[in-house]
């Protein structure tokens, strides 16, 4: 099935969206079990391109460790966003080191997608937003990630065209919401608000409020952002009315309405009244008030909206790059792999503002893939005196160039004026890439790479300013919301990213939508420049979204047939000379030559009689699939080199061999053989006894081993066994590391795990590995229990699996959340984890959580074994105190956070609750 919707053009990803659920993606086919150069001559699939990608990003294919950037594009609905998931989990899969950022990374999508994404006509999950993703490594394992994203269409929080919808997150928060949850936002019934309509999305709203908590925000931080949501969707509701002396007001049945939005944003109502009625500006030292109409006071409604929603949005995204900032020295440096997947090119009924810049970004974006693929190769060709008939395309520069002209500085301030278009096409009428509109609306046509677009011009001046008045500025920057007052505080920069406070930045009032995304698509295009590209071409089969059906013609879509010409005659990868010598450690071959042009040249000639054609001066040129011939040489000459090292043969017979294959391939370095440590002989009298280990035999699990409270324990434990290491200092050390354990327990954790006034019977304090082993000998499977880490704070949950006992780590996240590590549910308590537990399985092995163990009459029972149970008896004396435990559900209503101003939100709610009823009452009556 995976040949019918992906293929490959050289070694560039063409992917035919199924619209389907096609069984490709499972774990047998993205476990990274198999060879490099295996795993490279798969069928084509996106998990073969993040390989590609990652195993460059190490060095280890065509060149040494290099930063890797992967474009996906394709027209809005044609499967990038889908692709980029598929990218993201795979290359998490081939740097698992078992810790907990992978999961939190994986996180991230799912949150950006409830912001960032919506239905339109062309796509049910369309991203309204761009992003470009780096992952930061070193060595082979992920250090943290950063999102940058471009042009949210704010747009869309208050004005959605026939088909389409707002952002997922309304429709998420306001059917997944918990009644109460509904109440402290001051939310209603779907059906109240103007600015969306509802649809059933429970489920998702969970997902999200998940996503959050592993990720790592902040529960008052959660509560804030969520009531400034709250807040923009009644604001929507508020409208406005002339009265007889021409000063506007609000109408009286949004009057409530007026009042949950002051609530909900934290600042005074009267406040907000006048920023939305009036404009104070100040001329000369004297403060002027200009009295609004209608239009202005929706206008000035709408904004407020729009500006909000995309600083939340830019929040979501800072923060998500705070919390997953690479926690590495600055010293080391890291390799990067890159993802780009931005919104799809676009062709409404009616095409505003935003479908231009979109699609000036799409431009851009097919700048970059015909420059790598046609510019770039082409010239080399010329200019190293390579035979070539030249392939030629369709340049798109000459249309970006005018689009670019168009919209930069200074022009763009005066250009977006009312006659906007005559001057477009008083400036454009013979150009090939414009089309004049004969029509009293504000047409133009622009002719796209990817085929004409028909723009509505009017409402360009307004849809670019993207600023709101500084006395709004100034109302939010007061609200007692500390989130609003930062979001309102912060200023943007030239890529229009959200900034702190000090930074340099363009002024406020000048800073214009195009301009930010002409600077942010400039700084984009540096980065990938720079990167070995890798490309996926989404094709999106018919305009239906329906599976089993291709339209021909949208394959000869994007020049992909010049691309499948240049990828078959061309040289896709041209190294340096020097390049490739160090790559392939040529210097070997004749260590006597000095490093000069003529060496490499020579060095090359070899090289190249077999493989490739060698340039006039200063590059090899060779096929696509060279690379994978190579680095399957070099995995050969590894394995090689390793026969010879153990034989014990002469380096000279190594080197002999080297420069025998180096004649038909390439060489890698000798691999130095791990050193066998010489076995010290164990005094008999601290092996460890039978007495001392476990009961049953118990195979152990590399994966569960391997974590550093199991092995620390493990390890404390035998040394303890054995009486010898580090003496009694490093036990006194242990002692002490147990009695701060304990106290942490004491202050920060106890509380939250007693139930009903007790702790519940699976919670068995401070007790070794090795007990809790002992504790599970004749326990049914899925038998279970948490303890207390000696070594660390945190928990591990001991599981009777179905032929040994497994101990899942259990992660304390910065925002107080526990997840078992490896898991992508965060949860508020230990019950709440156990819970869950008990009804969704436990990864790998989908292990369910069934029978609590031991421990009937709570804690006070010390559990069985003598080593530990000093220190279980500690634990209870500290927690036996006379404390009363309260039960945790009131206390967890009693310590939530709440919005700033919930008693003002809760009265306005009353109030149109009321008047709702009144308005029904009297709709019954008449
Ligand atoms: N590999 C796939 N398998 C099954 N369905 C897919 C796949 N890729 C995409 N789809 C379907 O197509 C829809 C659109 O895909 P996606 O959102 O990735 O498009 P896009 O190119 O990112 O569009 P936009 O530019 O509008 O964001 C998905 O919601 C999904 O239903």
């Amino acid at each position: 099935t995976a040949f019918l919707y992906k293929t490959y053009i050289g070694d560039i990803l063409v992917a035919i969206n199924p619209f389907k659920y096609l069984p490709l993606y499972v774990k047998e086919v993205s476990t990274p079990t198999r060879p490099i150069s295996i795993q490279l001559k798969l069928p084509p699939h996106i998990f073969a391109v993040a390989d590609r990608a990652y195993q460059s990003m190490m060095g280890r294919l065509a060149t040494g460790p290099r930063n890797q950037c992967i474009v996906i594009s394709g027209e809005s609905g044609a499967g990038k966003t889908e692709s980029t998931k598929l990218l993201l989990r795979q290359i998490m899969e081939l740097c698992r080191a078992n810790s907990q950022l992978e999961q939190q990374i994986l996180q991230v999508n799912p949150l950006l997608e409830a912001f960032g994404n919506a239905q339109t006509v062309m796509n049910d999950n369309s991203s309204r937003f761009g992003k470009y993703i780096q992952l930061r490594f070193h060595n082979s394992s992920v250090k943290g990630a950063k999102i940058n994203e471009y042009l949210l269409e704010k747009s869309r929080v208050v004005h959605q065209d026939e088909g389409e919808r707002n952002f997922h997150i309304f429709y998420c928060m306001l059917a997944g919401i918990s009644p109460d949850d509904k109440d402290m936002y001051g939310l209603l019934d779907p059906t109240q608000y103007r600015w969306v309509h509802f649809r059933k999305w429970g489920e998702k709203y969970s997902e999200v409020c998940n996503a959050m908590d592993m990720v790592g925000f902040q529960e008052q931080e959660k509560v804030d952002m969520m009531t400034i949501l709250a807040g923009i969707l009644s604001l929507g509701n508020i409208m406005f009315e002339p009265t007889e002396t021409d000063v506007l007001r609000v109408t009286g049945k949004s009057m409530g309405w007026l009042k949950a939005t002051a609530g909900q944003f934290g600042v005074q109502e009267e406040e907000l009244l006048r920023s939305l009625t009036c404009t104070l500006s100040v001329t000369r030292g004297e403060a002027i008030r200009r009295l609004h109409n209608q239009q202005q006071a929706e206008d000035a409604r709408d904004s407020i909206a729009k500006v909000a929603y995309g600083r939340v949005f830019g929040w979501i995204v800072s923060k998500v790059n705070e919390l997953l900032a690479p926690n590495v020295d600055f010293d080391i440096e890291l390799n990067e792999i890159g993802i780009l997947d931005i919104f799809g090119f676009e062709n409404f009924a009616v095409n505003r503002f935003e479908q231009l810049c979109i699609n000036l970004a799409n431009e851009q974006l097919q700048y970059f893939f015909n420059h790598h693929i046609f510019l770039m190769e082409q010239n080399e060709y010329k200019e190293e005196g390579i035979e070539w008939e030249t392939i030629s395309f369709k340049d798109n520069k000459p249309i970006l160039v005018k689009i670019h002209n168009l919209f930069f500085p200074p022009h763009h301030l005066l250009f977006f004026s009312q006659d906007f278009v005559d001057k477009l096409n008083s400036k454009f009428k013979s150009s090939p890439h414009y089309e004049v509109v004969r029509s009293r609306s504000p047409l133009f046509t622009v002719v796209h790479y990817a085929g004409k677009v028909q723009y509505n011009g009017g409402g360009f001046l307004e849809m670019n300013r993207d600023t709101i008045p500084a006395s709004i500025r100034d109302l939010f920057i007061n609200s007692v919301t500390p989130l609003l007052s930062v979001l309102f505080a912060a200023t943007i920069s030239r890529t229009g990213t959200l900034m702190p406070r000090k930074a340099k930045v363009v002024s406020n009032l000048l800073y214009m939508y195009v301009s930010s995304l002409q600077h942010s698509l400039a700084v984009l295009m540096e980065k990938m420049f720079v990167a070995s590209p890798h490309f996926v071409r989404c094709i999106k089969p018919n305009g239906n979204k329906l599976p089993d059906q291709v339209d021909n013609k949208r394959l000869r879509y994007n020049g992909l047939l010049e691309t499948i010409r240049i990828r078959r005659d061309g040289f896709s990868w041209r190294p340096s000379f020097k390049e490739f010598a160090q790559r392939y450690n040529i210097l070997l071959i004749k260590p006597d030559l000095p490093l000069t042009k003529e060496r490499y040249y020579l060095i090359s000639i070899n090289i190249v009689q077999t493989f490739s054609h060698y340039g006039r001066s200063s590059r090899l040129f060779f096929k696509y699939w060279h690379q994978e011939e190579l680095s399957r040489l070099l995995e050969r000459l590894g394995t090689a080199a390793l026969v010879i090292q153990k034989s014990k043969a002469p380096l000279v017979l190594y080197q002999q061999y080297c420069l025998c294959v180096c004649l038909s391939g390439p060489v890698s370095p000798p691999v130095p053989l791990p050193r066998r440590k010489k076995p010290q002989p164990r005094p008999r009298s601290i092996m460890p006894t039978a007495a001392h280990l476990a009961p049953v035999p118990r195979p152990r699990n590399k994966q569960f081993e391997a974590t550093p409270f199991d092995n620390l324990e493990v390890h404390s434990e035998l040394a303890e066994l054995m009486g010898q290491v580090g003496g009694e200092e490093r036990a006194r050390e242990r002692s002490k590391k147990r009695m701060d354990n304990i106290r942490w327990f004491k202050e920060t954790q106890a509380r939250k795990v007693v139930r009903n006034g007790a702790f519940p019977c699976w919670f068995h304090g401070m007790i070794t590995r090795r007990q809790a082993e002992d504790l599970m000998t004749d326990k049914p499977v899925g038998c279970f229990l948490i303890r207390v880490g000696q070594s660390r704070e945190g928990y591990t949950l001991t599981y009777k699996g179905a032929n040994r006992c497994r101990h899942y780590m259990i992660e304390m996240q910065s925002n107080g959340k526990y997840v078992i590590l490896g898991e992508d549910k965060a949860h508020p308590s230990l019950p709440d984890l156990v819970q869950h537990h008990s009804r969704v399985g436990i990864k790998p092995f989908n292990e369910l959580l069934t029978t609590s163990c031991g421990q009937v009459s709570t804690w006070v029972k010390p559990p069985l074994g003598s080593g530990s149970c000093r220190i279980y008896s500690q634990l209870a004396q500290a927690l036996a105190g006379p404390v009363a435990w309260r039960d945790e559900g009131e206390r967890d209503r009693r310590s939530r956070p709440f919005p700033r101003l919930y008693p003002s939100i809760r009265l306005a709610m009353r109030e149109i609750q009321q008047v709702r009823g009144n308005d029904k009452e009297r709709e019954e009556g008449g």
